[in-house]
């Protein structure tokens, strides 16, 4: 049995408590971090390093070693061929066979593929009555194809062993380097609760964060951990995808195929830059008008139930947890579009456009153009373009843990929700001055297609105009009154267990 102290006490002092060994007990340390156990019995002062078996000797096998060795465990590795192996391993660890590797020790990591884990039977005799901690890691065609986790596999192969399942969620790599890159949190299982709190003590002791996931049934879970890939932002990014793919195709249509196939003119260097920069804004307008849609439905639905107390449906409530996501893949495509706004510039297109422009004016004998009512339209859109991104910048760096934990929640709030419609309102200019009067002129319907902006600006408007009634004195104070708990049908009910057992026989609505 080890605890995290008596790991990390032997770490620091190794060396003396070897020394007092030898010289008799008066010479202990006077200071034990742990003499006295959590049950209030005295605790024995360990005289050596814990003792830990690892079977194999890959990648994972090496830096897990290397960490056990670093928080002041005594490793032993048991390998198929020790004798090559042997270099690999930080030199305080002992190298030796399978065989030899799992005598002493009482927990055994079994850091091999599930597929090798059969190989191990013949050593199940000298493995009875011990801990084995199954690290493995199945990939995704393993995981849907077995129904039984890796771990209790292991179980199965030595009934009587206690198999914890740990550490599978942590690479090779967080584990060499410490647990100050990447996850903290190692999830244990195992049927064991008393295994469970050993290995637990030894997650603690290298540095990480135990958190316990209960029965060995809970293995598959585990095992599924590391084969999400970032779960919160599924849909919000094959939502961007979807959007940028419509959009994309729809600009490409009206901006390429509409001028070849009427005009026989080839656009098609409007495809890597041009397209792009009319496809990405439209697709964070869109996006960031879909993180205030949500707030407007709630508040809709409360209007219209009259109470708060009634849980939204199960889309919206999912919805209302995405925004962050959504919000911040708006904000990603915002700042591309407004580097690629800089980039027009700079692009051959621009250059020639200009001199053509040029060149056409000294034939027609113009000197000066100048459209007073574009100059101040341009100025206008780039200047509430900046503004909007500006403002969805502050957002997303309040969105940054360490910066949200230094704001109270009012401001975080005000910021979030307050600046947030703000952007959107400014986004929404932005694109009106734009678009000007486009909307309304024949020659920007290609294919009879409106112009794209046109399509973006459906829901913040809606978006907006919802807000704006949300303000006015009688539906604002009712929202406001519901939200601070007050129902619609003020008389609260109280129903009896009988009174109640009698409306369900009497009443069939
Ligand atoms: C770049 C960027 C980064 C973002 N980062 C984050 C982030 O880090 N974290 C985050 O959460 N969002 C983030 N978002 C999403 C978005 O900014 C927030 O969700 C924002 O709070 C939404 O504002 P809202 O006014 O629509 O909704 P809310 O702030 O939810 O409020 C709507 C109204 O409903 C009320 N209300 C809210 N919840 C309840 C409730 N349970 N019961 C009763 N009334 C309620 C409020 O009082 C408010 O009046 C981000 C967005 C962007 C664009
Ligand atoms: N790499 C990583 O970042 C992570 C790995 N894991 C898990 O750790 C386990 C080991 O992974 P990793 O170290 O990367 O794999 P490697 O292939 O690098 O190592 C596997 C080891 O298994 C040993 N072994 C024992 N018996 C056999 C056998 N019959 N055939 C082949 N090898 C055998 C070998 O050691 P020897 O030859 O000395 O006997 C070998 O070094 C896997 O279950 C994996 O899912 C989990 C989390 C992260
Ligand atoms: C520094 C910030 C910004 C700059 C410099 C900028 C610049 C531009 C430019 C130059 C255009 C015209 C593109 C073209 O000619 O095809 C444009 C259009 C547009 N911008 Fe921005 N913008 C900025 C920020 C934003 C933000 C934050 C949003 C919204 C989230 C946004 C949404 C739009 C939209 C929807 C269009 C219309 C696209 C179309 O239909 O062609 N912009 N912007
Ligand atoms: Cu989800
Ligand atoms: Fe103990």
């Amino acid at each position: 049995m080890m605890h995290a102290s008596d790991a990390s006490v032997s770490q620091m002092s190794h060396q003396p408590i070897v020394a007092t060994k030898m010289s008799g007990e008066m010479d202990k340390p006077l200071i034990s971090r742990r003499l006295v156990d959590s049950d209030g019995s005295l605790a024995e002062v360990p005289s050596e390093a814990p003792k830990v078996g690892v079977l194999g000797s890959g990648d994972f096998a090496r830096s897990l070693v290397t960490r056990l060795v670093g928080s002041g465990f005594s490793v032993v590795v048991g390998s198929r061929n020790p004798k090559r192996t042997a270099g690999l391993f930080p030199s305080a660890a002992q190298v030796t066979f399978q065989a030899d590797a799992v005598d002493s020790p009482d927990v055994i990591f079994v850091a091999m593929f599930r597929e090798h884990y059969s190989s191990l039977c013949g050593l199940s005799d000298q493995l009875a009555g011990k801990i084995l901690v199954d690290v493995s890691n199945p990939t995704e065609q393993e995981h849907l194809r077995q129904l039984e986790s890796n771990a209790e596999y292991l179980a199965s192969l030595f009934p009587t062993c206690t198999v914890v399942k740990a550490f599978n969620v942590i690479s090779a790599w967080t584990l060499q380097s410490g647990p100050r890159d990447g996850n903290r949190q190692v999830p244990i299982c195992s049927n064991q609760p008393e295994a469970k709190r050993v290995v637990s003590e030894m997650v603690q002791a290298m540095g990480f964060t135990p958190v316990d996931m209960g029965a060995l049934a809970s293995a598959r879970e585990v095992e599924a951990m590391p084969l999400r890939l970032l779960p919160g932002w599924k849909v919000p990014g094959l939502l961007a995808l979807g959007l940028f793919i419509f959009f994309y195709i729809y600009n490409f249509v009206r901006d390429v195929v509409q001028p070849y196939v009427r005009e026989g003119k080839s656009k098609f260097y409007k495809l890597p830059v041009s397209v792009v920069n009319t496809t990405l804004p439209c697709v964070a307008y869109v996006l960031l008008s879909l993180v205030y849609l949500p707030g407007v439905l709630a508040a809709a639905l409360q209007l219209h139930r009259g109470t708060k107390y009634r849980r939204f449906p199960d889309w919206l409530g999912h919805w209302l947890q995405h925004r962050k996501q959504i919000g911040l893949l708006s904000f990603f495509c915002a700042a591309l579009h407004a580097l690629y706004s800089f980039c027009l510039p700079l692009g051959r297109v621009n250059r020639y456009e200009v001199v053509n422009l040029a060149l056409k004016q000294v034939l027609t004998n113009k000197s000066h153009l100048w459209i007073e009512e574009e100059v101040w339209r341009m100025e206008i859109y780039l200047s509430l373009g900046v503004l909007a991104l500006g403002m969805l910048s502050l957002l997303a760096v309040t969105s940054l843990p360490s910066i949200a934990n230094s704001l109270n929640w009012r401001e975080f709030s005000f910021i979030q929700s307050t600046l947030g419609f703000v952007a959107l309102v400014l986004s929404t200019l932005h694109t009106l001055t734009y678009g000007w009067t486009r909307a309304f002129e024949d020659r920007h319907y290609r294919f009879y297609l409106p112009p794209t902006f046109t399509l973006t600006l459906l829901v913040p408007c809606v978006v907006i105009l919802a807000k704006a009634l949300f303000l006015l004195p009688c539906l604002g104070g009712r929202l406001a009154r519901i939200r601070r708990g007050w129902e619609k049908d003020a008389a609260v009910k109280f129903a009896l267990p009988m009174d109640h057992a009698l409306a369900q026989k009497t009443s069939h609505v």
